[in-house]
């Protein structure tokens, strides 16, 4: 009887093929309230609906699992998107579109992920949006207990946010809106070859 071949056999290729599109990790970073769930969630339903593969990390959830046993020192947070990088890799190799969205301060943090998944796959994208803008939406009311001095190590209040220096796409939470966003990430999407033209076509 013939040996079932080795999954290994399988080629990215014939994984493209069967999906339609190439695998990718879009990361996500940016300030607590800077609109990258938001971001994540509508660009997850439009992908979806273009018969794509795609699953959607957010760091506040996984820490309810693989992350629950860390907190926000920086060390914590490194373990936390290296845990991160490392999941969401994998999901990319698989053919999927991996949407990650977590705050991932620390540029030497990001720039490890980045390192993990080959260039055109990994697609950092910057959700810029000023602290006092964070600030007032506060949706989750963490800035004002972290003002209030009942939460430790908040990101841009008590703990370091490095800003993106050459990140591939930029949003700007506070001045565009969630679609402007959604379509700067799919035209990169197009323009890496990850999804083909017919699949979106605006700009
Ligand atoms: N101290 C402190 N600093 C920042 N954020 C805090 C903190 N404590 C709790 N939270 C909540 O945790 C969410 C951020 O988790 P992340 O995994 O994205 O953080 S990190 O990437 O490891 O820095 C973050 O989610 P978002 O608001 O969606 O960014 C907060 O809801
Ligand atoms: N252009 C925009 N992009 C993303 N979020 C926006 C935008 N404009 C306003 N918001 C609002 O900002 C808040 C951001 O919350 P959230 O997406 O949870 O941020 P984060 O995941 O970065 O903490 C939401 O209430 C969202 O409706």
């Amino acid at each position: 009887m013939t040996p079932l071949a080795p999954s290994l056999s399988i080629r990215d290729e014939e994984r493209r093929q069967r999906a339609g599109h190439g695998g990718a990790v879009v990361w996500i970073t940016g300030l607590s309230g800077a609109g990258k769930t938001t971001l994540a969630d509508a660009l997850q339903r439009t992908l979806f609906d273009l018969g794509c593969q795609v699953f959607a990390l957010d760091g506040d959830k996984v820490r309810n699992g693989l992350c629950a046993d860390l907190g926000f020192s920086l060390p914590e947070r490194a373990e936390n998107i290296r845990r991160i990088g490392e999941v969401a890799h994998l999901f990319c190799q698989a053919g999927q579109i991996v949407i990650v969205s977590a705050i991932s301060p620390m540029r030497a943090d990001r720039a490890r992920v980045r390192a993990l998944v080959p260039a055109p796959q990994f697609i950092e994208v910057y959700c810029r949006c000023p602290l006092a803008v964070c600030e007032a939406r506060d949706p989750k009311g963490l800035y004002r207990r972290a003002r209030a001095g009942q939460l430790a190590e908040f990101t841009g209040i008590s703990s370091p946010y490095e800003a993106p220096e050459a990140a591939e796409v930029v949003v700007d939470s506070a001045a565009a809106s969630v679609d402007d966003g959604v379509g700067k990430v799919l035209a990169r999407l197009r323009q890496m070859k990850i999804i083909k033209a017919a699949q979106y076509q605006g700009e």
